[in-house]
């Protein structure tokens, strides 16, 4: 797949993210309900050694709520505290405030054995392009918090929001790069439009989430487009720019177009609730 990316921009993005780490104790890392793992790069693991782990597996409102369940418990099982959070409701902030006293528990009883008392728990957000960083940050941090360090000679450095007298969290996250380079890892990004769409060939790709819908959604197609499911996945993206009107002149049927549409609807959710990666059998 032929996919953009910048190694400068990536090193220089890595070298500040390791800068930043050494500065907290908590990292709070954003995955995509719908892929996550092919929204994380497992870089974060290395960087984030002896820090405290939080995964937010966000957008949970677009992906499948059994399979959120499913990831929930497969990142539980490899030592995370997760929580499940929709960044543009709020559902799920409550959650966090209880899972970051949790995850941090162990920084609490050192501070508390070298007698320091009241350091606040320090954290950053961190994420793949797209996966909602900046969204979760103003729905999380609220309307109710005052950034720090707001005095002369402070501006210059870091910024760090206060979220109470517990918690303060780097205002500016830390971007993840997936790995673009597994091209299963590239498609998937690609369908929850994570790639820009005009590098892509998304009738091509709109095939593909035909057959992945058919097979894992059984109906969802039926239901949102009204058309029958049989046949060849071109037929079907037939039977959709029909039920859609995606004409060009002369009555020939506009793919382009529909596969637009389809991937309109799959990305905001009309086509139901879809998570694209299913947990890996064997670790279940
Ligand atoms: N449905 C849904 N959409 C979300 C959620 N969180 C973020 N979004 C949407 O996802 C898009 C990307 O969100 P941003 O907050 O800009 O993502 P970001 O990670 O800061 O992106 P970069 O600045 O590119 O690194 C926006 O259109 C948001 O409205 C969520 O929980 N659910």
């Amino acid at each position: 797949m032929n996919v953009q990316w910048y190694p400068g921009h990536m090193t220089k993005a890595k070298r500040q993210m390791q800068e930043d780490i050494k500065l907290i104790d908590l990292i709070i890392e954003l995955v995509d309900s719908r892929v996550p793992l092919a929204s994380r790069n497992p870089d974060i693991d290395e960087l984030g050694r002896n820090k405290a782990r939080l995964i937010l597996l966000n957008k949970s409102d677009l992906g499948d709520e059994r399979q959120n369940e499913a990831w929930k418990a497969y990142f539980q099982a490899k030592g995370f505290y997760v929580v499940k959070v929709d960044s543009r409701s709020g559902a799920g902030m409550k959650a966090i405030q209880a899972a970051i006293q949790e995850a941090c528990k162990e920084k609490t009883e050192r501070d508390r054995r070298r007698g320091i008392k009241n350091r606040p728990i320090r954290a950053m957000v961190v994420g793949i392009p797209n996966v909602g960083k900046s969204t979760f940050i103003n729905t999380f941090a609220g309307r109710a918090c005052a950034k720090t360090g707001n005095k002369p000679g402070v501006t210059k450095g870091k910024q760090w929001i206060r979220l109470n007298k517990n918690v303060e969290l780097l205002d500016t996250p830390g971007i993840l790069w997936p790995k673009f380079e597994d091209e299963e890892v590239g498609m998937r990004l690609a369908y929850i439009g994570s790639i820009k769409d005009d590098i892509l060939n998304l009738e091509e790709l709109s095939l593909t989430l035909i057959d992945f819908l058919r097979e894992k959604y059984a109906g969802a197609l039926e239901k949102r487009y009204q058309i029958a499911e049989e046949g060849t996945a071109v037929q079907v993206l037939e039977a959709i720019a029909r039920s859609r009107g995606c004409l060009k002149k002369g009555e020939e049927l506009d793919y382009a177009k529909a596969s637009l549409i389809l991937f309109d609807d799959f990305r905001s959710g009309k086509i139901g609730r879809i998570t694209l990666e299913w947990v890996p059998q064997e670790e279940k």
